[in-house]
């Protein structure tokens, strides 16, 4: 038996119980230093077991992640380290940021068991076991950061268990990790929110700014919603990369302050030519940090029941919705419908049916 102990059994926790929990020869075991999640977490059978006991979780664990938020890793790393664990237990983490939790697993110098950083690239604006898939990591990538100290036959282990996630594993150095997802993923998180907050000020004078916030604003401020603490640790975690990147950021915003300043219309479109450039550079359809996949647009006449029809049209044959989304702004955006799969292979059934009923369908 493959014994794995999941300590906070959240989203990102509670995913990965999803994908290992049923496997040939796997038990998993969930921790919580609250009873009351503990039941929860055995009602929604996530896991196989859970507990309130540290020992009792590592005792005999082959693998263990901590998935709790990233300011919390330390203390448990600290726990573990005086903890007797298995000899050759792997230790790995899912948190957002690398280079603090993989400087603490070396000065801890754990004796029986090898740290090897993870970070799956993929993830929501919801939190918690009631958000949890088991396809949360399908195609995304997912981060690991071995050390000179991992052994080789540790670190195949642990990509050999992840198979199960259907991610695409990739090693990157801690520090290099938190410097791109850094720009990737935690200054849009800033971006997001702080669009929001601007907006909300202006609404308590007004409420036409709320009235007419519809589709690109809610689109682009989707992770604004994100859960407070974890974001919270993440960025006074990655503190001094993120003020470097503010301080670009200031720079992008001072320019269009310039060309705005200098009625500069040619130096804004290229502002623009440039960004759809790049944007458009960008692999599509993979999942990952800040996107959503398998989707697909469908212009629908606005008339009633147009929604049953199409819902009832792929559930007559079998294709899963994961998601839909009524755009209420057609700006920039083809349709008035968005269509989310869990999968390539039912999104193209879709696209096939809907065509065959005379839809418009934008991939
Ligand atoms: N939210 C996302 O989309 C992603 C999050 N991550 C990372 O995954 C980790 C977990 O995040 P989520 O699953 O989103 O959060 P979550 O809030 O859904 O789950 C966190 C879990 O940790 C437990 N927890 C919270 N505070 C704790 C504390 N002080 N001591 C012990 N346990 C505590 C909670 O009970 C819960 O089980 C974080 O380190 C985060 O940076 C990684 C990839 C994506
Ligand atoms: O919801 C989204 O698009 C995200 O960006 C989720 C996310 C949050 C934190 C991560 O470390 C990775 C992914």
């Amino acid at each position: 038996m493959i014994k794995i102990a999941i300590f906070g059994v959240g989203l990102i926790g509670g995913s990965l119980a999803l994908c290992f929990k049923g496997k040939p020869g796997v038990t998993v075991v969930g921790h919580s230093n609250n009873p009351h999640s503990v039941q929860k977490y055995m009602k929604r059978e996530v896991v196989d077991h859970a507990t309130t006991s540290m020992e009792e979780a590592v005792q005999d664990a082959d693998f263990i992640f901590l998935c709790v938020p990233v300011g919390n890793l330390e203390e448990y790393l600290v726990k573990l380290a005086n903890l007797p664990l298995k000899k050759g237990c792997i230790i790995t983490d899912v948190g957002s940021t690398k280079a603090s939790v993989a400087a603490c697993a070396s000065r801890l110098q754990l004796k029986d068991a090898h740290f090897i950083g993870g970070h799956p690239m993929a993830g929501k604006e919801k939190s918690g076991v009631e958000a949890a898939t088991s396809h949360l990591f399908e195609n995304a990538y997912y981060v690991l950061s071995p050390d000179e100290t991992t052994p080789e036959e540790a670190y195949l282990r642990l990509t050999e268990l992840l198979q199960w996630t259907r991610a695409i594993l990739v090693k990157v150095d801690p520090r290099l990790h938190d410097d791109v997802v850094g720009a990737i993923s935690h200054l849009p998180h800033i971006i997001a929110v702080a669009l929001v907050n601007q907006i909300a000020k202006y609404n308590e004078t007004n409420p036409l700014y709320q009235n007419l916030a519809a589709g690109g604003f809610r689109d682009i401020t989707r992770i604004a919603s994100s859960d407070p603490i974890i974001w919270r640790d993440i960025l006074i975690n990655n503190r001094d990369v993120m003020l470097k990147l503010l301080t670009d950021w200031n720079d992008e915003v001072d320019r269009f302050v310039e060309l705005l300043q200098s009625y500069d219309g040619e130096g804004i479109q290229e502002q623009f030519r440039t960004a759809s450039e790049f944007r458009s550079s960008l692999p599509e359809r993979r999942k990952g940090i800040l996107t959503s996949v398998f989707e697909v647009y469908v212009d629908v006449p606005d008339h009633p029941g147009i929604i049953g029809q199409i819902t009832m049209l792929l559930g007559n044959h079998k294709v899963n919705l994961s998601n839909i989304h009524i755009i209420e702004s057609r700006e920039g955006i083809h349709g008035a419908l968005r269509l989310s799969f869990r999968d390539e292979a039912h999104m193209d059934k879709a696209i096939e049916l809907l065509k065959k009923e005379n839809y418009t369908v934008h991939v």
